[in-house]
């Protein structure tokens, strides 16, 4: 699979009456084409700072401090916001948790579907309302909500008009920041379904975004684990379940009940996540690490790219392996 997306020693920091909050630190993934890709982790982690800053959402104090964002072989982080909404909804959408931050509540869904369309096509014209209409059913919304404002329809049907404004323009990427998060469970369930059949329909890359686990093991290919503002492991969603190798990872995962299997005592992990403004100098999960070794404590570990995906872990660096094979071996002896 070719890479749509490769964003490379991202760093964004927010300016802060304490400090500078180092939010995004040398994070760096790539998204193929068609693929769903996850991005997980505690609150706070950097997920929506990570998402905000590929597709130019980052407001005062955010700024993009270093790194590269490279979409279809053409480097972002560099454009005029200018060349930038060029892109926006044709090549880049995003959908939000709350529906009501992508919607204009004193307009009415058509006009706002219809000047998405416009504002990318002019030449359309009449050929917009005709659009939106497909697009309405492309979501499974009667066409006669065209004419309803946002407040007129219910929570689900406000994400799905989203949903439509998002794939109104063909983007080939999509950014999905808790899409579902604001809904109930059997609604969340209908979006979702709906949102991986319009995937695979029209083949679009997803980067998608929530503290749902289990829901993101249930969609995504590929995950990538995010901690204090560090990636820490990426790999396929087999490996995240079968043999997750970050010890955070391990933790998150134990956090969650499963659905299948025997019951079993949730673990979660214990202490809290650290400071961005003076993190850890060492590797920013030691703190609260059970399997931490000497230097977890002074030096960050990169995150180096192996066969089994993405990991930032000391323990399977070559000395890690090697030191633990020899205390296993002194423990035998
Ligand atoms: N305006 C701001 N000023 C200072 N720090 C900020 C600002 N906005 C976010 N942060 C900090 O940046 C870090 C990353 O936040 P971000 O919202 O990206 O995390 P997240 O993983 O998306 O969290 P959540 O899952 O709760 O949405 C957090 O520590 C947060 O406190």
């Amino acid at each position: 699979m070719s890479d749509l997306l490769q964003v490379r020693h991202l760093s964004i920091e927010y300016a802060s009456p304490r400090g500078i909050v180092k939010a995004v630190d040398d994070v760096t993934f790539s998204i193929g084409k068609g693929e769903i890709f996850g991005l997980a982790g505690e609150s706070g982690c950097g997920k929506s700072t990570t998402a905000f800053g590929i597709s130019r959402l980052l407001r005062h104090p955010a700024q993009i401090s270093g790194g590269s964002v490279v979409l279809d072989g053409q480097e972002l982080t560099t454009l005029s916001n200018d060349e930038f909404d060029k892109l926006r909804w044709s090549k880049i959408s995003i959908v939000l948790q709350s529906a009501m931050n992508n919607l204009n509540p004193v307009l009415k869904i058509s006009n706002q579907l219809i000047d998405a369309i416009l504002a990318h096509d002019p030449s359309m014209g009449k050929e917009a309302r005709q659009r939106a209409e497909q697009l309405m059913k492309l979501v499974d919304l009667p066409v006669d909500r065209l004419d309803s404002y946002p407040h007129e329809l219910s929570g689900g049907m406000r994400q799905r008009v989203v949903i439509a404004m998002a794939l109104a323009l063909r983007p080939s990427l999509v950014i999905m920041d808790e899409p579902t998060t604001a809904l109930d469970v059997v609604v969340q369930n209908g979006i979702i379904r709906k949102i991986v059949e319009l995937q695979k329909e029209f083949g679009f890359s997803i980067l998608f975004i929530t503290h749902d686990l289990p829901l993101m093991l249930e969609m995504c290919g590929r995950i990538g684990i995010m901690y204090a503002g560090k990636l820490v492991e990426v790999a396929s969603r087999e490996q995240i379940l079968q043999k997750p190798r970050h010890p955070y990872t391990q933790g998150l995962l134990n956090s969650f009940p499963s659905l299948s299997g025997p019951k079993q005592r949730l673990s979660g992990i214990p202490g809290h996540t650290p400071d961005l403004i003076r993190p850890p100098a060492g590797c920013r999960f030691c703190p609260r690490c059970s399997q931490a070794i000497q230097e977890c404590q002074t030096l960050p570990p990169p995150l180096v790219e192996d066969a089994g995906g993405q990991i930032a872990c000391h323990l399977y660096s070559e000395e890690g392996i090697a030191r633990e094979q020899a205390s296993a071996a002194c423990e035998r002896s």
